[in-house]
């Protein structure tokens, strides 16, 4: 198990590559070109240059999230073999520089979704939430408002403001896509890409849906055992793998996620490690990483990925915002240090337990 944290690249995250550096038994990030738009071709002067930005800081890039893809390959339009060329050639030239993890994911229109991204919680904390009362009222092409006033100025992850002025159009490109035509218009991307990942030994692992059901009529395809089940047994190869998101997969209060692990068992890619709290069947907060300040059994998931072996890439995923930090909703320092510092707690007790 490699514990990292995420970092978004010079000129885009509050926290340095230094302070990454000090915390305990984080060697490595999960990076990306947050400045590139889906679809385009990374330059390999660009990945070279962020690569020496983190090595000379004493890291290493252990993955990269996200190599985003682009609607058409998504939908399934005319220019899809286009984009799907130009996301080969990112592939390749990542692996000459010997990166070799790609989280991307696959949900249209919007990536994670959430009513409010500064929640109180008792302790003083803020987190994001969902409820599911406030979505429903939302008109989702005027979704660009409600994160613009929730994010205080930061470019969110998903919610670049060049896709957020562009709502209605891809509203627009998903209409005729339902769930079987987003599934195999995955499968037709993964397919195309075996060779490359194949090559340079890349694991792709797909994020899931977040929330892991559909919203504003728009199909969602990674959500859960039976669907992650179908979608590895689809491109049955190594390298089509499964970023194991604990706090994606669940959003949905049904699934297991211990039984997740155990049937994606060899495939997870990379796993977002974090806590939720469940306040009703319409309505949950994030938590700190700690158990009891959650309704998640983060003991149980911890072990399950030790028990069938995982050894692959890790990271806490969302933190709270604590101590005063001013940082992007959801990815300061101070609670993301925490919640590596618990995982990896637990982790060191599993593995001297036997
Ligand atoms: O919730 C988050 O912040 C992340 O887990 C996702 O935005 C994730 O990076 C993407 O879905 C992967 O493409
Ligand atoms: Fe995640």
């Amino acid at each position: 198990m490699n514990m990292s944290l995420r970092w978004y690249g010079p000129g885009y995250d509050t926290v340095t590559l230094e302070q990454i550096r000090q915390i305990p038994g984080v060697r490595g990030v999960i990076t990306t070109l947050y400045g590139t738009q889906p679809g385009e071709v990374w330059e390999r002067e660009e990945i070279r240059s962020l690569k020496k930005t983190v090595e000379d800081a004493g890291l290493s890039i252990l993955g990269i999230e996200s190599v985003n893809v682009h609607d058409d390959i998504k939908t399934g339009a005319k220019d899809r073999d286009r984009y799907i060329d130009n996301y080969i050639t990112t592939l390749e030239r990542l692996g000459e520089e010997d990166i070799h993890m790609v989280c991307y994911n696959f949900m249209p229109v919007f990536d994670w979704t959430r009513s409010e991204l500064a929640r109180k919680r008792a302790d003083g904390s803020t987190v994001l939430a969902y409820n599911q009362d406030i979505i429903d009222k939302i008109d989702p092409e005027h979704m660009r408002e409600s994160i613009e006033a929730m994010s205080a100025g930061y470019v969110m992850p998903g919610w670049e403001p060049e896709r957020m002025g562009r709502l209605a159009d891809l509203f627009a490109m998903y209409r005729e896509v339902d769930e079987e035509k987003l599934f195999s218009n995955l499968v037709y991307f993964l397919e195309a890409i075996g060779p490359v990942c194949e090559k340079y030994d890349i694991r792709m692992g797909i994020h899931p849906d977040d929330p892991a059901w559909p919203i504003f009529g728009l199909p969602r395809i990674i959500t859960d055992k039976a669907h992650i089940e179908k979608f590895l047994k689809a491109v049955d190869k190594p390298y089509n793998g499964l970023t194991l998101c604990t706090g994606s997969l669940g959003s949905n209060q049904n699934n297991d996620i211990p039984g997740i692990i155990e049937a994606a068992k060899g495939r997870i890619a990379f796993a977002h490690v974090r806590n939720l709290k469940y306040n009703s069947d319409r309505d949950f907060e994030e938590a700190a990483h700690l158990s009891f300040d959650g309704s998640m059994d983060m003991y149980k998931i911890m072990k399950t990925l030790y028990d069938t072996g995982f050894d692959g890439c890790i990271r806490p995923d969302h933190g709270r915002a604590i101590w005063g930090e001013d940082a992007m909703p959801g990815y300061g320092l101070y609670d993301r240090a925490l919640g590596a510092m618990y995982l990896q707690g637990l982790w060191e007790a599993i593995r001297k337990n036997g």
